[in-house]
């Protein structure tokens, strides 16, 4: 029996890629530096697989940007706004890459980013393909084999890996009216086989054809794409062994005509729908191999080997043991790369520790469940079950006065006390705002200074006070600043907050974090998810005194600023013995409370920022309304402990909410601002479709890219908004926060902001 990886983070454990990036995009370093640092990455990768045991190592694993982006240039979808880059001088395919990721504002050229968006149910971004009608491919970056040739060069001999052809199209956006793109298969396959071929010669042996789309519920045209690819495939190249790769979720509903598809193994991700097993070993014959996602690569908690040992063995009985390989469910570029680099027992107590496996223990348990499979009279197999049973009843987990108060959370607690019209003319008498008032997301820019005091604060070499003081000469320049530009709602800046979910998970008792535990999050963007073991409550105010700090700097309205209870548990790493509702509950709770009191410190306004409400949405619509009902709820039951003349905003961005906007009416927010500049004020549709009722700020200014926008894009993009939207509704914002933004770009896209939003009102005669 084989192991088998699907993929491994590509960031580094000391976060080497991003660096390298930032510093090669800040011309600190050459190319071929940055070129340097990605082999060393890879190369360290492939020989820890090698040294653990892996069998199947994955190539092409690695991106400088995203998975996805490779594709896209791969394929040649290289949009005809890019093509002026490789024209200038000096500028390589990678320059051609980093400015579809992140925009070119250089060499006389302005050109706007690729879309950017959710992968899947994570909270990893991936960069949208567009398309045309009748679009041509062809082959132009060779990433894929050189990588391969590249791993063999080091004596590894590696599994491809690739994004299946129907799940790159399903993934990208029809850039124009009149075709579906799912049509362009034919005009995509032949690339594919040229791709397949050049490999085959190479001396690849088997490629894993990634189409995780295959979770998701599919047309009839886009599952006689995949029999149409796969059958082409098998019939160029019979001797190529194909590895499709399935992954976040079941493929039960597929098996009907999965079953006839020619391939030689099919990967299935037992974390999630474990009782698809029987269902898989029924239906797909018994020649094809199975791969089965047993360690989950979405979680960090420590495999239950007799759980896994129980479902290999009911596949190896049945097909037997050359026919079943183990593996993560998924790629491991969802977990941060290695425990033992956690070391900080305040942070990370080390009961808690032996209950977590990162990507690398990850992989030790694979080739431990190998070892295992022959048999369980082991130590390796007795000392995990003491662990898991020891997680299980252990005191750091539960808390029966927090249990108490979830369940006895009274009726009305999820209801504002009256309805969105009558609150809004409260709040107009209270708040005094003009037409289209303008405000930020809540961050500003982390700057090299503050993330340098927190981390001299972190390491005990600045004591508290003083460190609290710089931050609150940073919020008071910030006040001022705004105040100078002239935004009508200002923030705090958040400089106290590594980032928006870590900062709570810090602060709230069942939580615990990491030193090192980095995860991409985009790009060089990397997130550090804390853990949720246990209970969740909160020990003391989180927000309160710097709030209201910020708020005694000016009399302008100064927002609070908190983070919902579904995006901290979205993006932290949960319990998995209890529901996520109910921790989404505690979490709710918790909130609540830091909002009731950022009321009584005289906050007129508080946004709770509920960015991965969208992203929890499982993958298929049948599973939507128990989520939605909890999710939903969970917002509200943190929101409504107010008066009615507090306005409550929420905050979303990279989610498309066409098909969940009543929910979204549901939240009864007073305000949601949402991401729109990139794709041109679209999102605006289904608000409008939906008579959406309440505020609305659709973003006008993309923070993803350095590039500034100008006055005049804005004043577009807001025209375009109040063609949708009744314009009292409307609220003048950027798509998110600021956070990763340099101080330069942000003074002058604000300055015209402002300005933007000002036209509007001369323009309307509105003030
Ligand atoms: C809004 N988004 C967020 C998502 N998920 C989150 N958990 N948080 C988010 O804000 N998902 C959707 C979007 C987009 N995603 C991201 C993700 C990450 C960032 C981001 O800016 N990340 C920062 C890291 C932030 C952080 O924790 N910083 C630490 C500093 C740690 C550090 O690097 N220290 C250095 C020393 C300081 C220095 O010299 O720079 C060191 O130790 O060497 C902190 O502030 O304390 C990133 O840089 O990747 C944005 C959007
Ligand atoms: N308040 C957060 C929201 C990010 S989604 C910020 O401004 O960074
Ligand atoms: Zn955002």
């Amino acid at each position: 029996m084989l192991t088998n990886n699907l993929g491994y983070p590509r960031i580094g454990s000391l976060r080497q890629l991003k660096k390298a990036c930032e510093n090669y995009w800040a011309g600190k370093i050459s190319q071929q530096q940055l070129l340097r640092e990605g082999h060393l990455i890879k190369k360290a990768n492939w020989e820890l697989q090698k040294e653990l045991g892996i069998d199947k190592i994955p190539s092409n694993d690695f991106s400088f940007y995203d998975q996805v982006l490779d594709m896209s240039l791969m394929v040649n979808a290289i949009p005809e706004r890019f093509h002026e880059v490789l024209l200038k001088e000096g500028k390589s395919e990678l320059d051609l890459y980093f400015a579809m990721a992140r925009g070119y504002q250089n060499d006389g050229l302005d050109i706007v980013a690729l879309e950017m968006t959710k992968w899947f149910d994570t909270n990893y971004h991936y960069l949208v393909p567009e398309f045309r009608k009748d679009q041509p491919f062809k082959l132009f970056s060779t990433k894929v084999i050189d990588e391969f040739q590249e791993a063999k060069y080091e004596g590894i001999h590696t599994k491809p890996v690739l994004i299946g052809p129907v799940s790159y199209l399903l993934l990208g956006k029809e850039k124009e009216r009149g075709f579906n793109r799912i049509d362009l298969i034919s005009n995509l396959l032949p690339v594919y086989l040229e791709i397949l071929k050049k490999l085959e010669e190479a001396g690849a042996d088997w490629i894993q054809l990634d189409e995780p789309s295959l979770v998701m519920d599919l047309k009839n045209d886009e599952i006689e794409a995949f029999q149409v690819v796969y059958s082409q495939i098998r019939k160029a190249f019979p001797y190529l062994k194909i590895l499709v790769s399935s992954y976040f979720g079941s493929i039960k509903h597929q098996l009907d005509w999965l079953s006839s598809l020619p391939i030689c193994a099919l990967h299935v991700d037992l974390t999630r729908g474990e009782e698809q097993l029987s269902d898989v070993l029924a239906h797909i014959p018994a020649d094809i191999t199975l791969s089965l996602g047993v360690v989950d690569g979405r979680n960090i908690w420590i495999n239950d080997y007799s759980k896994s040992l129980n479902l290999l063995e009911e596949a190896i009985q049945q097909r037997g043991e050359e026919r079943v390989w183990i593996s993560p469910s998924c790629s491991l570029i969802h977990v941060p790369c290695d425990l033992e680099l956690e070391t900080n027992e305040e942070s990370l107590k080390s009961e808690i520790k032996a209950w977590m496996a990162f990507a690398k223990q990850k992989l030790e348990e694979l080739a431990a469940l190998k070892k295992l499979v022959t048999s369980r009279e082991n130590e390796l197999f007795s000392r995990n079950q003491k662990l898991i049973q020891a997680r299980k009843s252990s005191d750091l987990v539960h808390n029966s006065n927090v249990k108490e108060e979830a369940w006895s959370l009274s009726r009305g607690s999820d209801t504002r006390k009256n309805p969105f019209s009558v609150r809004k003319i409260l709040q107009q008498a209270h708040l005094d705002l003009p037409a289209f008032p303008t405000t930020t997301i809540g961050s500003f820019p982390q700057t090299k200074e503050v993330r340098a005091w927190r981390l001299q604060f972190k390491k005990g070499l600045l004591g508290k006070v003083e460190y609290e003081n710089l931050l609150k000469q940073e919020i008071k320049e910030t006040i001022q600043w705004q105040e100078e530009v002239g935004l009508d709602v200002l923030v705090h800046g958040e400089y106290e907050r590594n980032d928006m979910v870590e900062y709570f998970g810090e602060k709230l008792d069942g939580f615990a974090f990491t030193q090192n535990g980095w995860v991409q999050s985009y790009g060089s963007r990397c997130v550090k998810p804390p853990v949720i073991y246990g209970d969740v409550s909160r020990p003391e105010a989180m927000t309160v005194e710097w709030t209201s700090f910020a708020q005694a700097c000016t009399d302008k309205l100064v927002k609070g600023m908190l983070t919902g209870p579904v995006t901290i548990l979205q993006w932290s790493f949960v319990r998995d013995d209890q529901p996520r509702s109910s921790t989404a509950l505690q979490i709710a709770i918790a909130i609540r409370k830091e909002v009731i009191d950022l009321e009584k410190a005289g906050i007129k306004i508080i946004q709770i920022d509920e960015p991965a409400i969208r992203e929890g949405l499982p993958l298929r619509k049948e599973e939507w309304k128990g989520y939605l009902d909890w999710a939903i709820r969970a917002f509200r039951i943190s929101s409504s402990g107010v008066k009615n003349q507090t306005q409550i905003h929420t905050h979303m961005c990279y989610s498309d909410f066409n098909d969940i906007i009543s929910e979204i009416a549901e939240m009864d927010a007073d305000v949601i601002t949402i991401e729109c500049s990139r794709s041109q004020m679209e999102l605006l549709d289904a608000f409008a479709a939906f008579q959406y009722p309440n505020d609305i700020g659709p973003g006008v200014y993309d923070i993803h890219s350095p590039r500034v926008p100008s006055e005049e894009e804005m004043v577009d993009l807001l025209e375009k908004a109040i063609s949708y939207l009744p314009q009292e509704n409307v609220w003048v914002n950027p798509d998110c926060g600021l956070k990763t933004r340099q101080w330069s770009e942000t003074t002058e896209a604000l300055k015209r902001m402002v300005n933007a939003a000002q036209q509007m009102r001369e323009k309307l005669l509105v003030n």
